[in-house]
């Protein structure tokens, strides 16, 4: 069983918009509700891959509600622990004229230290039957910005493989409790290490503790910086749509591609295929079938030389 953690869950809306411009009253042309926050799109990912998946995390109040109901049909095993306050909406707004997204993200509602508690009881009887555990998005209100190391060390111990995608701060502490993997894109990474050449950079993030480094380079694909080795994994073509939740299905193609027991070209290639057939779906969470089977077998992936 593949865990997924979303400690700031969300309802995820998409607005598609014939132009967005600021100042301006619009007419909306399509609404899309999705279960989201980025480990319940990853865990989407991975049950529509056949990954036996859990999802945990906190959700609450009346969006939560709403929430849980659109997560029910789907593969994903809800695991979800409850908060008194209202899980948040982040609204994704497609611009029709340029193909762009504009995400707009809510805080999340506030934990208290009970809540907090009966989290982490859940998430450790969970990770016992865990194969792998990942670790994502932004942490809510009244959560202590140490969280991921504390469940990084958990896992750890557990001996279940861990991997974290986050940002900021959280990252800078989840990266020194060393987890397996990390999942950082560029901003990210030069904001943890201060260089913007995402080699060098994901190299700093290696010694600051992360075991193996995946960094995201947008359209362009991935950079893996590994004890194994280093290489660089890319779509035949860049395309264009909507990339919310595009980092998601790539962490669902690594934790996939580790779990069925690939080496790491197969699993960069994986990743790479995923996030760009995202690219090519409506939502985030979502990819189109047909672009990611016809991407698979046209990944490049060169390796380069590993650090001394
Ligand atoms: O605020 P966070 O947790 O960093 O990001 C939340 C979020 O924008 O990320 C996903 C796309 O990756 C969306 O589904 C989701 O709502």
């Amino acid at each position: 069983m593949i865990l997924t953690v979303t400690l700031n869950t969300a309802l995820d809306v998409t607005y598609t918009v014939d132009a967005l411009v600021p100042h301006r009253s619009h007419r909306v042309g399509e609404v899309i509700e999705r279960p989201g926050g980025k480990g319940l799109n990853v865990a989407r990912v991975l049950g529509a891959l056949g990954h036996d998946t859990v999802v945990t995390g906190f959700v609450g109040g009346a969006t939560g509600a709403v929430l849980r109901d659109l997560l029910a049909p789907l593969p994903p095993r809800d695991a979800l622990v409850r908060v008194a306050g209202n899980t948040r909406r982040t609204l994704a707004i497609t611009d029709r004229s340029t193909g762009d997204t504009t995400q707009l993200n809510e805080p999340g509602p506030q934990v208290g230290a009970a809540e907090w508690a009966a989290f982490l009881r859940t998430y450790g009887e969970l990770v016992a039957d865990a194969d792998a555990v990942a670790l994502c998005g932004s942490l809510p209100p009244g959560i202590h910005v140490g969280a991921y190391a504390e469940l990084i060390r958990t896992a750890r111990a557990a001996g279940v493989p861990v991997l974290l995608d986050t940002s900021g701060e959280p990252l800078r502490r989840g990266i020194a409790a060393r987890p397996d993997l990390v999942k950082p894109n560029t901003d990210e990474l030069a904001r943890l290490t201060g260089f913007r050449e995402p080699l060098r950079a994901a190299r700093d993030a290696r010694r600051r503790g992360a075991h193996a480094v995946i960094a995201s380079l947008g359209p362009e694909g991935l950079l893996a910086e590994t004890p194994e080795g280093g290489w660089r994994a890319a779509p035949p073509t860049p395309v264009r749509g909507n990339p919310t939740g595009a980092g998601d299905s790539a962490v669902a193609g690594l934790l996939s591609a580790l779990a069925e027991g690939l080496d790491w070209p197969g699993r960069l290639a994986r990743a790479v295929a995923l996030s760009t057939a995202t690219v090519l779906a409506p939502a985030a969470g979502e990819f189109d079938a047909a672009a990611y089977a016809e991407l698979l077998p046209r990944v490049t992936v060169e390796p380069y030389a590993a650090a001394s």
